[in-house]
């Protein structure tokens, strides 16, 4: 198999007499995508915190192995290279498009800064590429300078998604990328997620109280509870024979829903 593009072991955090993360441990390979499924307050926001470097754990290390070969332990980097890497090989997904777009910049704007961020120079080159991003995410690209706040709610989000694929980032993290959004909505993003995804051989890490969309997107699965990871493996090994009860709960629940 091959080496981890990112790997993080031992990682305890706790919030006064909270215990947010316990011992937590993953390995993500390029081109996996992988998905943190568990309750409310399981964790999984404070995981991606911690492993993209915006949160320091208590204890535990994050490794990220770069283009380049060279490994980086995350917690020890500079602000400007970790703001460098956000920039470049990592992108960020957030749950409301409102943090991941720049709302008072055009469409084609949001997408373009991000090429530029990346050494794109030539304007015509930049706008044609934003276009075929726009058509990409099935935004017309006659739309290219509206504004993202008169778009509706699943536009805005297929938007921010062109904004961070645009550049083609090795690691991407989605923080339920498909909540406050209505279910037919969900599922549309969903499938052109995965197909994105897929296409550019992106490794993603994607938080998810939808187990549905855990199954859709992800290789396999880590389950958090009280901030450990109860069980883990393939996705439909997890989802078709759940070992931990509690995985059989979340999977029971969604199958009664
Ligand atoms: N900045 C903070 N200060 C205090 N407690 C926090 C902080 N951030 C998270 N917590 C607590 O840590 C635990 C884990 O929270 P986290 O947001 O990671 O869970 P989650 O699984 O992402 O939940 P949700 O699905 O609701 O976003 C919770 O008990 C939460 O209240």
């Amino acid at each position: 198999m091959s080496v981890p593009l990112l790997q993080a072991e031992g990682l305890n955090l706790r919030f006064g007499t909270t215990t947010a993360l316990d011992d937590v441990g993953l390995n993500l390979h390029p081109g996996e995508v992988v998905a943190i499924v568990g309750e409310s307050g399981s964790g999984k926001s404070t995981l991606l915190r911690v492993l993209s470097g915006q949160l320091a754990p208590a204890d535990g290390s994050v490794l990220y192995r770069d283009a380049d070969g060279r490994s980086h332990p995350v917690h020890a980097m500079s602000e400007a290279a970790l703001r460098r890497l956000m920039r470049t090989e990592w992108g960020f997904v957030h749950q409301s498009a409102r943090d991941g777009l720049r709302m008072g910049v055009s469409a084609g704007g949001n997408v373009g800064e991000r090429l530029m961020a990346v050494g794109a120079r030539n304007y015509g080159g930049i706008r044609a590429q934003a276009a075929e991003w726009l058509r990409r995410v099935e935004i017309d690209d006659a739309r290219i300078d509206d504004l993202p706040r008169v778009f509706s709610g699943g536009m805005q989000q297929r938007l921010q998604i062109a904004r961070v694929l645009v550049s083609r980032p090795r690691l991407v993290l989605m923080d339920e990328p498909t909540g406050g959004l209505d279910v037919s909505v969900q599922a549309k993003l969903l499938d052109l997620i995965r197909n994105l995804v897929a296409d550019l051989g992106i490794a993603v890490l994607l938080v998810t109280h939808d187990i549905a969309a855990a199954r859709l997107l992800a290789h396999r699965i880590l389950v958090m509870r009280h901030g450990r990871v109860v069980e883990q493996g393939l996705t439909d090994r997890v989802l078709d024979d759940p070992q931990h009860p509690y995985t059989q709960l979340l999977v029971s629940s969604v199958l009664a829903a």
